[in-house]
């Protein structure tokens, strides 16, 4: 019997889709091809390269393969596609976790009983998501943040790498949590967080590509 592998496709050629190629071969899964705005990208090494993205019915689902939050958002929203999600087989996910469209689970993550990640969210290396998490769409959890049970992160919110949420915190919308920050209580909308225990530097709201310092209302603004 022949097996036919699932073809996918990449928009963006970094090396955070390097990292999601890998996760597609080690799912015995193909990469059909990489699309790449940049004028000057030649693409992923041994993957084709697929050019400019062009808006038409690809039939393969495309994974858009883009670190930054906003731009992974701007793009998924013009792009008129089927897409696709893939998890590492070195993670470890309980049957009960719902993943949305998009997403891409990396080496080495945990996600535990209940969670319920949102579409175009990436997990990156060996974070460890506990009991009952909610992740809103375009979330990325970098590499070696734990998110104790029952944390809930809003849409586009960024946690830094080796961050820690303590169980239950909310944090808000296009938020971002600094590198080994410990969160110990809720973090509002568009908050930049640092430290341990972790304190509000300033706000960015990226839509508007606003930023205003701690201490002034965002309602003045
Ligand atoms: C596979 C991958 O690579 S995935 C990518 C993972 N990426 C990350 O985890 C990056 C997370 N980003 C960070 O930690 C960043 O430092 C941010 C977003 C928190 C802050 O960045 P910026 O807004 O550029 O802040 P900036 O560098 O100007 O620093 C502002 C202040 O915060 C402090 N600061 C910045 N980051 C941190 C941090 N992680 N922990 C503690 N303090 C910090 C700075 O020392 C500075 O303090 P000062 O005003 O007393 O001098």
């Amino acid at each position: 019997m022949v097996t036919k592998n699932k073809q996918y496709l990449l928009y963006g050629g970094s090396g955070h889709a390097k990292v999601i190629a890998e996760c597609i071969e080690a799912n015995h899964q193909l990469v059909g091809g990489v699309f790449d705005d940049n004028p000057d990208s030649k693409g992923l090494k041994n993957l084709p390269f697929l050019g400019e993205y062009k808006i038409k019915n690809h039939n393969h689902p495309l994974i858009v393969a883009i670190g930054d939050n906003k731009i992974r958002k701007m793009i998924v929203e013009e792009v008129k596609n089927l897409f696709g999600s893939i998890c590492h087989p070195s993670s470890c996910i309980s049957p009960t976790v719902k993943i949305g469209e998009g997403t891409v689970v990396f080496h080495n993550v945990i996600l535990q009983v209940d969670c319920v990640v949102g579409s175009h969210v990436i997990l990156n290396s060996g974070a460890s998501i506990d009991h009952e998490c909610s992740l809103g769409d375009f979330v990325h959890i970098s590499p070696k943040a734990t998110l104790c049970g029952n944390v809930k992160v809003g849409e586009g919110t960024q946690i830094g790498a080796g961050a820690t949420i303590l169980p239950g915190i909310r944090v808000g919308n296009w938020a971002t949590i600094g590198a080994g920050a410990v969160i110990i209580r809720d973090v509002p909308d568009f908050a930049i967080v640092v430290g341990n225990p972790g304190r509000i530097i300033r706000y960015y709201e990226p839509a508007n590509n606003k930023f205003w310092p701690f201490g002034e209302s965002i309602r003045t603004k």
